[in-house]
């Protein structure tokens, strides 16, 4: 399947979540399977916050980025507004996820109303998240 990167001819993009440059970022890499973004991901030590478990906040982080790369391949700029995570289950370390965006419904033609989970490898899903997305004219 396609990278969405590979659209991208950026050499400057230092996002901690999606640079494959920026040497303390995710590095990840997403697709797009019909109506929905997904990367994958595996927490190492260095991610965790608990001993054991990824941390909450950097869950965070890779929802709101597989959120906002839904926009981006839909050739939409756009800053993060709001977004509220579901934490269900601890999400361990050296365990694939899978994570996961979709969008719910767009207001006003620039409010984006936007979807996200972690699903673990035994189908359960961790973490769910809800966001707003704003559309802006960073391009
Ligand atoms: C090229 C290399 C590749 C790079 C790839 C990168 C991939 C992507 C990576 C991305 C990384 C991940 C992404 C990140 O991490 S993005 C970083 C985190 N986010 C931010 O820093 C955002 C900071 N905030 C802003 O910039 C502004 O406040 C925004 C743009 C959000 C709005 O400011 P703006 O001045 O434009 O709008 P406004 O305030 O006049 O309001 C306008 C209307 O909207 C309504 N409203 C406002 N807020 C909300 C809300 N929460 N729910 C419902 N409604 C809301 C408001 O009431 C008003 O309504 P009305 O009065 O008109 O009826």
């Amino acid at each position: 399947m396609e990278l969405l990167q590979d659209r991208i001819k950026d050499n400057n993009n230092m996002c901690f979540g999606c640079s494959q440059a920026n040497p303390i970022g995710l590095k990840l890499k997403f697709t797009l399977d019909g109506e929905i973004c997904r990367t994958e991901f595996e927490a190492k030590e260095e991610h965790q916050g608990w001993n054991g478990y990824m941390h909450g906040g950097l869950i965070a982080a890779l929802l709101d980025e597989t959120m906002a790369w839904w926009l981006w391949f839909n050739d939409i700029s756009i800053m993060t507004a709001e977004m509220t995570t579901r934490y269900s289950y601890g999400v361990p370390i050296n365990t694939r996820l899978v994570v996961e965006s979709w969008c719910e419904e767009v207001k006003r033609g620039r409010l984006y109303l936007m979807a996200g989970r972690i699903i673990l490898p035994d189908g359960k899903v961790a973490v769910r998240a809800n966001a707003k997305f704003m559309k802006t004219e960073l391009k």
